[in-house]
């Protein structure tokens, strides 16, 4: 018998949210909705297991939230919230938990505090609902005038998780089909079994509607800190070669530049300035010249790599601009190429990304076109 299982909803198509991607899988912070929802149970150690239900159109975007968590495979929802559940439970016949907490993917907020009170709170009673006192004064409305005051002591705001053992809900559901209720509490109280109020924690939203998802964005950004830093690299032309990397990007040139990798001057710049600004050290620490793997490797896998690390810490990368400091080759032609590249390779949108070329008026090092020097800054945000 499994430990607590968790089943995520995320069949729902968002009609209150309005347009075509469904509301799980827009972004929030550089992760979809329901990549957040997933993290949070898939990392915690109480649960043994967890499993989506999907719309049978969103497994590619299903796919992409759930890379590289640890999940059970997921299964097709139905019409309805209720129904979706219902499917889902029926699922984890074979696993048989003892306990079933079953949380809406629209949630991205859930906290591990939230999740113990209601597993705890299933070792006492065959149900346990999240949820916070109404705060305001609740109204009765009539033709647009006010027509009674509700007393709102004992009024609740139901959240998710709610938890169950599971034998129960399984049963409970499959005893009110037809009926249409709008949380699985609802589905317990028909069985007559007990739910226990446990706190749940008001930063625990559903999104419902696209100003919901703008709100969640100002909480998440309150939540983080950006942290910005600067890379600096230099390499020497080499007559040899007759191609320059930049950005990715291949240049004819008379020359090459001269290095262990592909010597992409501004690649490296810019995963120095990435990896700065989440204090991960510099790109010879991680990809030391001196290790045979990276003897002419593409320099896009170093950011890549710098990117990587920026998710591994729930971050993300805010903006990034790149200075290529050389007489020649003319940079200008490539710039747009240069930027898409960058783009790409830190999965950002191109808005974030800025590439810009200068000469140095024939002075220095790069003036005499000896070689090429590169700066870059890097802004990320990390959750505090
Ligand atoms: N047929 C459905 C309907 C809803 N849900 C899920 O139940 C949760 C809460 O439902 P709700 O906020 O109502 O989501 P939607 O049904 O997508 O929204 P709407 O009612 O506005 O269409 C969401 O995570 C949603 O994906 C589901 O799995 N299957
Ligand atoms: C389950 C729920 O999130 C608890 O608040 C809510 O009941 C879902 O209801 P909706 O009508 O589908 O938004």
């Amino acid at each position: 018998m499994a430990k607590t299982v968790v089943l995520v909803v995320a069949a729902g198509r968002g009609r209150r949210f309005g347009g075509d991607l469904p509301k799980q899988y827009h972004d929030l912070a550089g992760r979809m909705v329901l990549r957040h929802t997933l993290a949070a149970f898939a990392t915690n150690p109480e649960i043994g297991a967890v499993r989506a239900v999907i719309h049978p159109d969103d497994r590619q975007l299903y796919d992409m939230a759930a890379a590289g968590l640890n999940l059970l495979e997921p299964v097709h929802g139905g019409e309805t919230r209720q129904d979706s559940v219902r499917l889902g439970l029926d699922s984890l016949k074979d696993l048989a938990p003892a306990k079933v907490l079953i949380h809406d993917g629209a949630r991205p907020f859930i906290d591990h505090g939230t999740i113990g009170r209601v597993i705890r709170a299933l070792d006492r009673h065959p149900g346990a609902l999240p949820a916070v006192p109404v705060a305001d004064t609740l109204k009765k409305g009539k033709d647009g005038f006010v027509a009674d005051t509700v007393d709102r002591s004992n009024l609740f705001r139901a959240q998710t998780p709610q938890g169950f053992r599971y034998a129960d809900i399984v049963a409970a559901h499959h005893a009110v089909i037809g009926l249409e209720l709008t949380d699985d509490a609802a589905v317990a109280e028909k069985a007559g079994l007990a739910v226990e109020l446990v706190a749940g924690a008001e930063d625990n939203v559903k999104l419902t509607t696209a100003a919901d998802l703008e709100r969640a964005r100002h909480l998440f950004e309150g939540a983080g800190e950006v942290r910005s830093a600067s890379g600096y690299d230099v390499h020497r032309f080499d007559p040899a070669k007759k191609t320059v990397w930049l950005c990715g990007i291949e240049i004819p040139h008379e020359s090459g530049l001269e290095g262990h990798s592909d010597a992409d001057v501004a690649l490296h710049a810019l995963t120095d300035a990435v990896l700065g600004a989440i204090s991960a050290g510099d790109i010879g620490h991680h990809f030391p010249p001196t290790d045979a793997r990276w003897k002419g490797a593409a320099s896009d896998q170093f950011l890549a790599h710098a990117g990587s690390l920026v998710a591994a810490k729930g971050g993300r990368i805010v903006n990034v601009d790149v200075t290529v400091i050389c007489e020649r080759p003319k940079v200008g032609p490539h710039r747009a190429a240069m930027a898409a590249r960058v783009a790409d390779i830190l999965g950002i949108s191109q808005d974030r990304v800025s590439v810009k070329a200068t000469t140095t008026e024939g002075l220095g090092f790069t003036g005499r076109q000896e070689g090429i020097a590169a700066q870059a800054m890097a802004s990320v945000w990390l959750p505090r």
